[in-house]
């Protein structure tokens, strides 16, 4: 079993969990489910963007603790001053460490910038959830999605007015993927299933594959200024990046001098 086995298995007994608790007509009451959403395609496509999606996140399963000293106004307010495009706010527990009230805070602490519900999404209960709780976009990871899944999240999401990010790792991913309700492709350059860190090896070859009409981002794995430049160069717009910023003392400020040398 996998790392990202476990954690959808973990992840379907949450949700029935969740489900019991509050109805999603309930999820639909909640006072930011009727916010108008920000786009962080259209930001990720702006001229002067920054490109770079800053996470909040405070363990992982490939790395345990990466900082969990923080609140997340400080850690998500940083990350916008500091000129990030859009935030990733991870809502996992058990893996990640992180909650829903995370999601809620970085919304009231920054209400102009697009935010990533960053979990794992396997049901239409979740995209409610996520709106419900400040979020913009969701996160479908192709490699724990069929095509059918994909296919019902992205449309219910759009239907919704939220963006939706699919993560793939490889050319097969993309290819068995329904992209009619994608806003924006990642390629995570790190190996869920082994956690091996290829650098930005799988972006970099999966650039000319993925369509023009939908904005690209890099996930994972990226630590160094001149690595964006290298992305860019190939089309990419978007770059998602934790533990580089999460592991100093001052999130923000690690990112506003990562910016000052693209
Ligand atoms: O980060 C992990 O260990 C991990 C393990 C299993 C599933 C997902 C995982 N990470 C999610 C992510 O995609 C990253 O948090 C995100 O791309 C930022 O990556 P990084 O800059 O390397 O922290």
């Amino acid at each position: 079993m996998t790392i990202l086995d476990k954690i959808v298995a973990r992840k379907a007994i949450e949700v029935a969990e969740a489900k019991s608790t509050i109805s999603i007509e309930d999820l639909a009451k909640e006072p930011l489910f009727s916010r108008k959403t920000v786009s962080l395609s259209t930001r990720l496509s702006t001229v002067g963007s920054s490109g770079i999606v800053a996470e909040h996140k405070r363990k992982s399963p490939s790395k345990g603790i990466i900082n969990d000293q923080l609140t997340v106004e400080f850690v998500t307010n940083g990350y916008a001053t500091a000129g990030a495009a859009g935030l990733s706010v991870l809502t996992d527990a058990d893996f990640f460490g992180g909650t829903k009230e995370d999601l809620h805070k970085a919304r009231v602490a920054n209400p102009d910038t697009p935010i990533l519900r960053k979990d794992f999404m396997i049901d239409t209960y979740q995209i409610y959830e996520a709106k419900a709780w400040g979020a913009d976009v969701i996160l479908l990871i192709a490699a724990c999605l069929s095509p059918a899944q994909i296919e019902e999240l992205s449309r219910k999401a759009h239907e919704i007015g939220l963006e939706v990010l699919l993560e793939i790792h490889d050319e097969e991913e993309l290819q068995r993927s329904p992209l009619e309700n994608v806003d924006i492709i990642g390629v995570n350059n790190r190996n869920l299933k082994n956690f091996a860190e290829n650098n930005v090896n799988a972006s970099l070859a999966l650039a000319d594959k993925i369509p023009a009409r939908i904005v690209k981002i890099s996930e994972s794995c990226i630590s160094q200024p001149e690595t964006i430049n290298q992305l860019k160069a190939v089309g990419y717009k978007g770059f998602l990046i934790g533990e580089t910023f999460m592991k100093d003392e001052n999130p923000g400020a690690k990112l506003a001098e990562f910016i000052a040398k693209i």
